[in-house]
């Protein structure tokens, strides 16, 4: 399983994250977030991380050309698009971005929601679910109705976002099986600084899902 820790600012703090298991890091370039990173600042983390964890910018219907520059200026590996994007326009990423991963998110609002989700499946590498809420678009705490979720088993890998933390985890994880899963607030003292001690109690009650290499 796959486990991406999202809305990273220090480089102390990704390198340790990325030392205790993370496979994924992800970087906030929404400019309205209280979690945004620039590009350069950025590059000055992914520098100094190893190969096998992966980089993954998100943004929110951010212009094409916005997003083609920060993923060559911060050497990302990925791009999360977290906001009303279309599947046009994921094409057309893929197309111009072929060795990045896209991911496309969707905040779970009702049942319609998913079949959104899977809409997406031909034009992106994987799924990422989240919670809905009606002014924030992401980082918001709040958790999905997991039971809501019993059926959904798209034909891509998916991530499991919203609200989790080191106390819900293996609740989660014990109604679904996602490929990854993806944390923010709920492992942070304040936005975009992680506490590392959640942090590492997420990796221990994690670590019965996670299949060596
Ligand atoms: O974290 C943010 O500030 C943010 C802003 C805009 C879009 C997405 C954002 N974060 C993403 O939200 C989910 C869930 O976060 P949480 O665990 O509920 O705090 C996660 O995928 C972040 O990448």
């Amino acid at each position: 399983m796959r486990i991406k820790i999202c809305g990273i600012t220090r480089l102390d703090q990704g390198q340790a994250i990325a030392s205790l298991g993370a496979t994924a890091l992800g970087f906030i370039c929404v400019p309205a977030s209280p979690r945004y990173i620039s590009p350069d600042q950025i590059r000055a983390i992914t520098s100094h991380l190893p190969d096998r964890v992966d980089r993954i910018g998100v943004f929110a219907n951010a212009t094409f050309e916005q997003i083609w520059e920060t993923f060559h200026q911060a050497k990302l590996t990925g791009v999360q698009l977290h906001g009303d994007e279309s599947p046009l326009f994921c094409d057309r990423l893929r197309q111009e971005l072929p060795h990045g991963e896209l991911i496309k998110a969707i905040r779970v609002k009702n049942p319609q929601s998913l079949s959104l989700a899977d809409s997406f499946i031909p034009h992106v590498d994987a799924l990422l679910l989240d919670a809905y809420h009606g002014q924030q678009l992401g980082g918001t705490g709040l958790t999905i109705d997991w039971q809501s979720l019993g059926e959904f088993r798209p034909a891509i890998p998916w991530f499991l976002a919203g609200g989790l933390n080191p106390d819900n985890i293996i609740n989660a994880l014990s109604c679904l099986h996602p490929d990854g899963i993806d944390l923010s607030s709920g492992v942070e003292r304040s936005p975009g600084d992680k506490d590392m001690a959640k942090v590492a109690q997420l990796f221990e009650n994690t670590r019965f899902a996670i299949t060596p290499d």
